[in-house]
């Protein structure tokens, strides 16, 4: 087996490109992971995290740029086991119950963790003896993350892993997934709930059009787009223009009633808003991971868009934000 120095990056992407055709799924990735970092990998549908992810498995060739696991070529590191996967398209084909494809994934891994243990910690102990084919989407999901640890590896790659899980299940996975990082381990993970980003890792990358426009922990991310939302009723009579260019606004968004402005200066926002309207139900609450990332990903809209309608959310931005 390679041996690695402690030193060494976990996952190393180095102007990483991507195309398919006319499409450039990954543009220029530039990303580095250390060993025992927990890594929420963000962006909107069609960014490219499911590319990065490929690249980053062995998958798929990165057009130009390269990608190295544990300092090695990632198909190298797959082979020595060192990398687990959990990926979007996970389905058990054979008829083997669940501890029998457990066991026979482990006994492809040079250092495998116990079976028991694996199945305890994906919470399959009482599904064993099932047959892994004829479980729930929830149940799958479960297997897909055992088999992604049988190998003990140092790397979990999880690709929307809680896509299928109901609240619960959901808990329970991260659960189980903190018990197993605990042990020093890396991981990155992909997801839309950015309420599980923000609990279950200490760092979090976003990627928009294959490029990354934001790397740090969810606080930091925070505070890059602006400190506070302000929001107010949505008036019976037309939205006057000009909301996007009150002190502080970095963005307007319309929906459900309501009229949210997420500023960088709440106290200035409040303060000239009486110049357009009189707001009713006003309401300053600081930004959240959500705030955060819409402003971080919401491409410059058409500002005259933001009062066309109340129900689907509408989003403008000052340009260049
Ligand atoms: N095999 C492929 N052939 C052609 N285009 C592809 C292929 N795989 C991905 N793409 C395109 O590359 C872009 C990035 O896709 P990708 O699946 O990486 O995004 P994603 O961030 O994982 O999206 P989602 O959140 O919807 O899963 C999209 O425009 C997608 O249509």
């Amino acid at each position: 087996m390679t041996t690695i120095h402690t030193t060494t990056p976990v996952v190393v992407f180095t102007g990483a490109v991507k195309e398919f055709g006319a499409v450039r799924a990954v543009d220029g990735l530039d990303l580095t992971i250390g060993q025992g970092e927990r890594v929420a990998l963000l962006g909107r549908n069609g960014a490219g995290k499911s590319t990065s992810i490929g690249l980053l498995l062995g998958l798929d060739d990165p057009t130009a740029g390269s990608v190295r696991l544990c300092g090695v070529p990632p198909v190298q590191a797959v082979r020595d086991g060192r990398v687990g996967a959990m990926l979007q398209d996970f389905k058990p084909v054979s008829r083997a119950t669940v501890r029998e494809l457990v066991s026979f994934v482990a006994g492809t891994y040079p250092a495998p963790l116990p079976v028991d243990e694996v199945l305890e910690l994906a919470g399959l102990t009482e599904l064993a003896g099932r047959r892994a084919d004829k479980l729930s989407g929830g149940q799958a999901q479960r297997v897909s993350f055992a088999v992604a640890m049988a190998g003990d590896p140092d790397l979990l790659v999880l690709d929307e892993p809680t896509a299928a899980l109901d609240v619960q299940a959901r808990r329970a996975f991260w659960a189980s997934m903190r018990t197993f990082t605990d042990r020093g381990k890396t991981v990155l993970f992909s997801t839309h709930h950015l309420e599980e980003a923000d609990q279950n890792s200490d760092r979090i990358v976003v990627i928009d059009r294959g490029r990354l426009i934001a790397d740090g922990s969810s606080a930091e991310i925070k505070r890059t787009v602006g400190v506070g939302v302000v929001s107010f009723d949505l008036p019976s009579e037309p939205l006057p223009s000009g909301l996007e260019d009150l002190p502080g606004v970095v963005s307007v968004e319309v929906a459900g009633g309501r009229v949210r402005l997420r500023t960088s200066d709440s106290d200035a926002t409040v303060g000239a808003l009486p110049r357009l309207v009189t707001p009713r139900g006003l309401e300053i609450a600081a930004a959240g991971l959500e705030d955060a990332f819409l402003s971080l990903t919401s491409h410059a809209t058409d500002p005259s868009a933001a009062s066309s309608s109340a129900d689907a959310p509408v989003t403008s931005q000052k340009a260049g934000k």
